[in-house]
């Protein structure tokens, strides 16, 4: 059985700190490929706690944002590179280093970018190389089929997502008859009653450079769109999502997205015609009951002309969403449409009472703060849960058990042959005074890695 895969990074005590008490922390060695780590406080006799042969690896305080990507992230981009799903996740208390990890805070030398900065870096080379291929085979339309980076930037908030690229526009999270989840941006009313429910923003990149003026643009409105940044980004979840495009396959959505505009006046009127027919189809009696109108016939031919005007506009709605599967099929390249996801997690809520956990100083949280509090909780069992069960090969994933694990869901998921992959980092912090919430860090880390069936 495939075992879910959990790293630990252990960051350095902070430098303002320097005579900071250490957590003492033990790694035992390599047991199944993987190894457990004891923690204690430093005095003798308080709080300790064991974990199981669960991690894959464990990073020290000394290793750098280099070291992590060579070990966790790079091992897995041929999998994007060959049309894979691949997801990563960050998971930690607040400062114990997830953004550092995963977004990085030095933008301009490769050994410091964070895991999604390095990725696309290594991506942009590689996709180098695919590009002077379709150029050099003479592609007739190479333009459309030069292959990038479409980026995805957007944080969660209980049941909405907030499009980073777009504005902080709030999206609604939907399931669509198709089963697959979609993130709903602005709704457009245009002329002709045409209504355009535009998905979360895409942005195309062509090269590295696009994709890190991208990613700093989309940055800069997360920690705009907040007053205390420390303490809000760690009560979202930051999703960045990382597709390999070409230009064929972004207008092929758009395309989908403008017929599907066009269907619902169209729609609209065939309901409309129906029960304007059903109604001049009866009449009231003087007791209030409604019986069929002897002076009316109901109009079956106008039913029917609006049904069918509404069948042609699905029509072609459905020939677009074909043209879609069209442009996979007939581009050749297996690596379109690989996905690569980070996931900057929200930490969990652990105030208990009057108990301040980590947070010493800190206020008790607002009533606002503790529903935001459980609803987190809620996606961080959930998307344990699901880990859990797709490492287990369990039949059914609960993931509509939260917004989060609906909305990874489609990267969670494999499409006909392609398969998926996702990692858990744990950041943790080995100053004592933060010893409550690095143990709350590693067992939920233990959780995830321990799957139900081994
Ligand atoms: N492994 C590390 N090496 C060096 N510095 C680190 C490391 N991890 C974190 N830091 C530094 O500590 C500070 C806080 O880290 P970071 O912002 O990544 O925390 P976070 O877990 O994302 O917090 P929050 O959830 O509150 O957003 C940053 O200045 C960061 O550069």
């Amino acid at each position: 059985m495939e075992a879910s895969n959990v790293f630990v990074r252990w960051r350095p005590v902070p430098p303002t700190q320097p005579n900071t008490p250490e957590i003492n922390k033990v790694h035992s060695e390599l047991q199944n490929s993987r190894v457990s780590i004891s923690i204690s406080l430093p005095s003798p006799g308080d709080s300790s706690w064991k974990s199981g042969h669960v991690f894959n690896q464990v990073f020290e305080p000394t290793d750098g944002n280099r070291a992590v990507f060579d070990a966790v992230v790079a091992p897995i981009l041929p999998k994007v590179l060959n049309g894979d799903s691949c997801s990563f996740f960050a998971y930690g208390h607040s400062g114990s280093g997830k953004s550092h990890t995963i977004l990085g805070y030095d933008f301009e030398d490769p050994d410091n970018f964070g895991l999604c900065l390095a990725a696309a870096r290594y991506l942009c080379e590689e996709l180098k190389g695919f590009n002077t291929g379709i150029v050099r085979e003479g592609h007739s339309h190479s333009s459309m089929s030069e292959l990038g980076i479409g980026l995805r930037m957007y944080e969660l908030r209980g049941n909405a997502a907030f499009d980073l690229l777009n504005n902080h526009c709030k999206c609604n999270i939907r399931q669509g008859y198709d089963g697959q989840t979609h993130i709903r941006g602005e709704t457009e009313v245009l002329d002709g009653g045409r209504v355009r429910v535009r998905p979360i923003v895409t942005k195309a990149c062509w090269s590295f450079e696009d994709f890190r003026q991208e990613l700093l643009r989309g940055l800069q409105l997360r920690a705009s769109g907040v007053s205390t940044v420390h303490e809000e980004s760690s009560r979202t979840h930051a999703v960045l999502e990382l597709e390999i495009v070409n230009r064929a396959l972004l207008d092929a959505r758009e395309a989908v997205v403008e017929r599907q505009s066009e269907l619902v006046p169209v729609a609209k009127r065939a309901t409309d015609v129906y029960i304007e027919e059903q109604m001049k189809g009866l009449v009231r009696t003087g007791d209030g009951k409604f019986v069929p109108n002897p002076e009316y016939q109901i109009d079956h031919r106008r039913i029917d002309e609006a049904e069918e005007k509404k069948a042609e506009f699905e029509k072609y709605v459905s020939d677009a969403e074909e043209h879609v599967h069209c442009v996979f099929r007939s581009s050749g390249q297996t690596c379109l449409g690989g996905k690569l996801v980070f996931v900057d997690l929200a930490g969990a809520e652990y105030y208990h009472g009057s108990s301040l956990s980590t947070h010493g100083s800190r206020s008790l949280p607002s009533p606002q703060e503790q529903k935001e509090g459980r609803q987190i909780n809620t996606d961080l069992l959930a998307l344990k849960e699901v880990i859990r069960a797709r490492a287990s090969k369990q039949s059914r994933i609960p993931y509509r058990s939260s917004p989060l694990t609906m909305v990874l869901r489609g990267h969670f998921e494999a499409t006909g042959s392609r398969d998926s992959y996702s990692a858990v980092i744990l950041t943790a912090s080995p100053a004592a005074d933060q010893y409550a919430a690095t143990a709350n860090t590693l067992k939920y880390g233990n959780l995830v890695g321990t799957s139900k069936n081994r």
